[in-house]
């Protein structure tokens, strides 16, 4: 079927290349502080709802309908592609996802499968197909947990504060630390790459946990790992975009990698990431606590963070970690409004 016009605002963004305004999407804009969302989360649970593809493009679509966001992200999480490979991954309301057998050894790793989306996450790409061949007006956003933040669910078993055992086991077991690395990053570019044929139009990863390390063990344990994946994935001619928490310290090595937008969270500022020389196209970075105050608070916060994305192409507006539950909608609604405008109007008189 012949695909639909998109709004290319947000994909020209994302290669550098000048824009009429400043194209935005929240991170979390799909799901939990949306009201029609969560009556549909009464009655189904996340991994029931990503099984149904109309009710998943649905949920999916509704922020771009209700905000008037410029991208959509599929909504699944980023253990979705786990079990493919052999890992009991459960979602556990309240903690998150739960792995009951976590990893321990070189051999719990010889023992992970590859994943074959076509079969194994059949779901995942009809979603894609009917909202991208049917019913968006705007690109679809792919994405996929990075090998790290991943490894960190597989080996605490859990959500963690400090990643203990997951450094314990990449300082003491490098060996099979890189043998877990190879699985994943294997798994990730498989399920990215049937996600582009289905068509998703770019692709986020997300490393939300690797700000735990420093700059020099991300080096030596992680930036190979992501060298491979991006640049097995620069041929799909995608936007890769990166990121991650807490990480302003890994800036500059994400920058160094083969991929086209650097996602920043609240902690560096648009600016001061230029300064350090990031020039390719920058995503972020409104503190999403703000969006709890009042409207004057966040308009003000974002006016702020415009005027520095603004000083060149190549620019994306965003939060800097996902969308809290306690949001009110109207908040965004009036965010997503107020960034068109506000930018539009700044690229007249410019
Ligand atoms: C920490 C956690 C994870 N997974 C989960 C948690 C528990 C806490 C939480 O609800 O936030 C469980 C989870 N993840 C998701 C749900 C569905 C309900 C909901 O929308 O809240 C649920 C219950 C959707 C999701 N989970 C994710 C997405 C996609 C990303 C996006 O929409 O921007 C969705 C719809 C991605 C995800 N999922 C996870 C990470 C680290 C990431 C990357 C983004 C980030 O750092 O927050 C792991």
């Amino acid at each position: 079927m012949a695909e639909k016009k998109i709004n290319d605002t947000f994909l020209k963004a994302c290669r550098g290349e000048k824009t009429d305004y400043v194209p935005v999407w929240y991170m979390r804009q799909a799901g939990r502080s949306q009201p029609e969302y969560r009556a549909i989360k009464e009655k189904y649970s996340l991994f029931e709802i990503t099984h149904q593809p109309e009710l998943c493009a649905y949920v999916t679509r509704l922020p771009v309908e209700q905000y008037d966001v410029d991208a959509a992200i599929l909504y699944k999480d980023i253990m979705t592609p786990l079990p493919a490979i052999g890992v009991n991954v459960e979602i556990k309301s309240g903690i998150g996802p739960v792995i009951d057998d976590p990893i321990r050894s070189m051999r719990d790793i010889e023992k992970l499968g590859e994943i074959d989306p076509e079969s194994d996450v059949p779901y995942v790409l009809d979603t894609i197909k009917l909202l991208t061949e049917e019913q968006l007006t705007v690109p679809l956003i792919g994405f996929t947990g990075a090998p790290f933040t991943l490894a960190s669910y597989m080996i605490e078993g859990g959500p963690s504060r400090n990643y203990n055992k997951t450094k314990a086991f990449m300082y003491s077991e490098p060996h099979a630390w890189f043998a877990l690395m190879d699985k994943l990053a294997e798994m990730s570019i498989t399920y990215v790459k049937a996600q582009i044929r289905a068509g998703a139009k770019a692709i986020q990863v997300f490393d939300s946990w690797v700000g735990a390390l420093n700059v020099a063990d991300y080096r030596t344990f992680i930036k190979p790992t992501m060298e491979r994946i991006f640049s097995e994935l620069k041929d799909e001619n995608v936007p890769l975009i990166m990121f991650g928490v807490g990480a302003s310290h890994l800036a500059k090595e994400w920058h160094d990698l083969p991929l086209d937008v650097v996602g920043l969270d609240w902690r560096l500022p648009v600016s001061e990431a230029r300064s350090m020389g990031l020039t390719k196209t920058l995503q972020g970075n409104l503190d999403p606590a703000i969006l709890l105050s009042p409207w004057e608070v966040i308009e003000e916060r974002a006016k702020a963070i415009l005027d520095q994305g603004m000083q060149q192409d190549g620019y994306i507006f965003n939060l800097g970690h996902g969308v809290f539950p306690q949001v009110n909608p109207e908040s965004l609604k009036k965010l997503t409004s107020f960034v068109h405008d506000y930018s539009k109007k700044a690229k007249v008189s410019n």
